[in-house]
């Protein structure tokens, strides 16, 4: 039982809960049927103040840098070299950071892109620093679980690079399920202080002893399940069992999350033992910041059939940003997507479950370093929840009618926990089937401190599933504010300037020509695979070896689909064209310099989305907030106010 002296001092912006679990005679963690498992205190400290605007903003002098939260300071170094700024924790990782150095286990819950990744490394490296060579281990200090391979990759870069930085002697090691027997022995051999795998991974080095169970209950110090809402869901809780009940008493558990469900809930009660539970309010306060609010999110009512004009309009007439995420329910439309904005002359790449991971692997790196703006992401994430559900997983998850049946692979996931490097904009070209699978393909952009803007391309089907992601983000006190409005700079005219060439050119992106494509893409990455397995492992900084979004089309884009004649757009879209063009040129690429901007337009005004009415024209900014509204394309108005972003 936990004495009150054991509470931490006043934390900022959280909701702490103190719960005990049982634990078996020699010291272990018993796994415990979650409904018998019981909280046994709880503290709440609301400590953010609500501004005029019904906003909330965080307590200045709760404002602790990276210096005084007790990192070590060649952590402190590497983040200034890493251009994060060290005076800038975000909120997770100034409350998480000191619980965890403390040696607290915690369940941290924070919005997408809020930093969660750096708020368990960097305290978990800090005690690696301090423990490195006390104890001879024959397994690894420190398990980092994630659901994905793409998420593997990323975490390992991103603590390879912290301790290349800080020039320590600590050994990171990443293993995939995919891997031959003989590749993981190796890489575990030594042993490395820290693994990052998933779950089924570890499992299975467990089962066929290339782990030894003695060694990882002698050896483990810190357990880490990052985007834990997805481990259940992803089929491994009989891994993750089996990996519980080695667990060490003294070993400190962490587990990070998005969103919160059921899961989340199984997993603390599975795992943690006494556990702080982070809850920004952010994410469980206010609603509609379960968003990050740097996010402007906009809506375009459309027929299915007419998505392909709309998002050409979008593209071709340059109305939203670079670069951009596109998102679709299947692989095929993402192919036929593909095709099509190939005949205009638009490149894009296309990631999706089919591909060999190396070839997954090298699309983001491309896309991450900007070597194409156009990345097409097929998320089948839910197709594989039902998957799951039908092989008796208890995961229950609407699902949208759109859904084709797919091979996937079960590692696989673009949507959850990847961080895009500069993403302004993300469509959904398909609604997810649910709103949490809204909530995180949205949050692959506004990233940390950056701005963005997120366009669905809504169909009467989809409505409903609009209708669910309104309820969860809006504002129950506030309900005249829109979370999500309609998508100001496109007017109808703009697109019926372009339904002739939409229509005609979608035409020839048969099914036939879809197939070949999508064949011709999977053998060509195939064949790169290989090549990029060798070429990396002797020249790991390469990117520039392939290219992802080469022309699939059997003939090239005809010249006059490649430009639209200046006759075709009206002057309400040029001028709206113009005014993004001016932003992109005043915000570039520079995360920093956007910052700037972001306040330059807080100020002044002058972004084309606050300040621009399709239907109207330009309008001013008014004093305390600048007019947002106008019509869907299908003539939907919307004159509500919008909450401040
Ligand atoms: N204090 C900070 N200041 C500026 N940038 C930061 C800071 N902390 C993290 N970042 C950057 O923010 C981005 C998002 O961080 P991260 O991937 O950890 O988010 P996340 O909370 O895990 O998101 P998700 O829920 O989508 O997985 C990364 O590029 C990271 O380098």
């Amino acid at each position: 039982m936990r004495k009150p002296k054991d509470k931490p001092a006043k934390q900022a912006n959280q909701l702490i809960e103190i719960k005990e679990e049982p634990m078996d005679e020699e010291g272990r963690r018993t796994v415990q049927p979650p409904q018998e498992a019981e909280h046994e205190n709880e503290v709440k400290d609301e400590l953010e103040e609500e501004n005029d605007d019904g906003g909330s903003s965080e307590v200045e002098d709760e404002e602790k840098s990276f210096d005084e939260l007790g990192l070590d300071p060649r952590l402190i170094r590497a983040l200034s070299k890493k251009d994060i700024s060290v005076s800038k924790p975000t909120p997770i990782q100034r409350v998480a950071i000191p619980l965890i150095l403390e040696g607290k286990d915690v369940v941290a819950r924070a919005k997408t892109g809020s930093g969660k990744t750096l708020a368990y490394l960097l305290p978990l490296l800090h005690k690696l620093f301090a423990d490195s060579g006390l104890k001879q281990k024959n397994a690894p200090s420190a398990f980092i679980l994630v659901p994905s391979g793409e998420l593997c990759q990323q975490v390992y870069k991103e603590i390879s690079s912290l301790i290349d930085l800080c020039k320590v002697h600590l050994k990171a090691v990443q293993l995939r399920s995919n891997m031959p027997i003989s590749d993981m022995c190796a890489a575990l051999s030594g042993p490395p202080d820290i693994l990052i795998s998933t779950p089924a991974c570890v499992a299975k080095c467990l089962s066929t002893g290339v782990l030894q169970s003695t060694s990882v209950a002698d050896s483990l110090e810190i357990l880490v399940l990052d985007e834990a809402d997805l481990l259940l869901s992803f089929g491994f809780e009989e891994d993750l069992k089996a990996l519980t009940a080695l667990l060490p008493r003294r070993c400190q558990c962490l587990l990070m999350s998005a969103t919160s469900s059921d899961d989340v809930d199984k997993l603390k009660k599975l795992i943690l033992h006494n556990p702080y539970i982070l809850t920004l309010p952010e994410v469980d306060g206010v609603k509609d910041e379960v968003i990050p609010k740097n996010v402007q999110q906009f809506w375009i009512s459309t027929s299915d059939q007419d998505k392909l004009v709309h998002i050409l309009a979008l593209l071709k007439l340059e109305l939203i940003q670079k670069k951009v995420i596109i998102f679709t329910n299947s692989i095929d439309m993402s192919f036929r997507l593909k095709l099509f904005l190939e005949k205009f002359g638009i490149k894009s790449a296309v990631l999706n479950s089919e591909l060999p991971q190396n070839s997954r692997l090298h699309i983001l790196e491309e896309f991450n370093a900007g070597l194409f703006d156009y990345l097409i992401a097929g998320d089948e994430s839910e197709v594989k929840d039902e998957q799951l559900a039908n092989k008796g997983s208890n995961v229950n998850t609407k699902r949208s009618k759109k859904y084709p049946k797919q091979k996937l692979d079960s590692e696989f996931g673009v949507v959850r926990g990847i961080d895009f490097k500069n993403v302004f904009t993300v469509i959904n070209y398909d609604m997810p089937g649910s709103a949490v699978g809204y909530v995180h393909r949205i949050g692959r952009t506004g990233r940390a401190y950056n701005t963005g803007v997120s366009v669905s391309l809504v169909s009467p089907d989809e409505m409903d599933i609009l209708e669910e992601v309104k309820s969860l983000l809006g504002n129950e006190e506030d309900q005249n504010s829109d979370v999500i409005s309609p998508f100001p700079l496109l007017t109808k005219s703009a697109v019926e300037s372009l339904r002739y060439r939409a229509e005609d050119t979608a035409k020839s992106v048969t099914r036939v020509a879809v197939r070949e494509a999508r064949a011709q893409d999977l053998r060509n990455e195939i064949l790169n695979s290989e090549k990029l397995k060798s070429h990396f492992e002797a020249n790991p900084r390469d990117l520039d070896l392939l290219k992802h979004d080469r022309i699939l089309s059997q003939k090239p884009p005809a010249p006059h689909l490649r430009k639209v004649p200046d006759y075709l757009i009206d002057a309400t879209t040029k001028e709206a064209s113009k005014m993004v063009k001016l932003a992109r040129a005043a915000m570039g690429n520079n995360p920093s310099r956007r910052q700037g901007f972001k306040r330059k337009l807080k100020k002044g005004g002058g972004d084309p989305l606050k300040s621009f009415s399709a239907e109207g024209g330009r309008k001013g900014a008014r004093k305390g907030g600048m007019k947002r509204g106008g019509r869907s394309t299908d003539g939907n108005h919307n004159h509500k106010k919008r909450k401040s972003v």
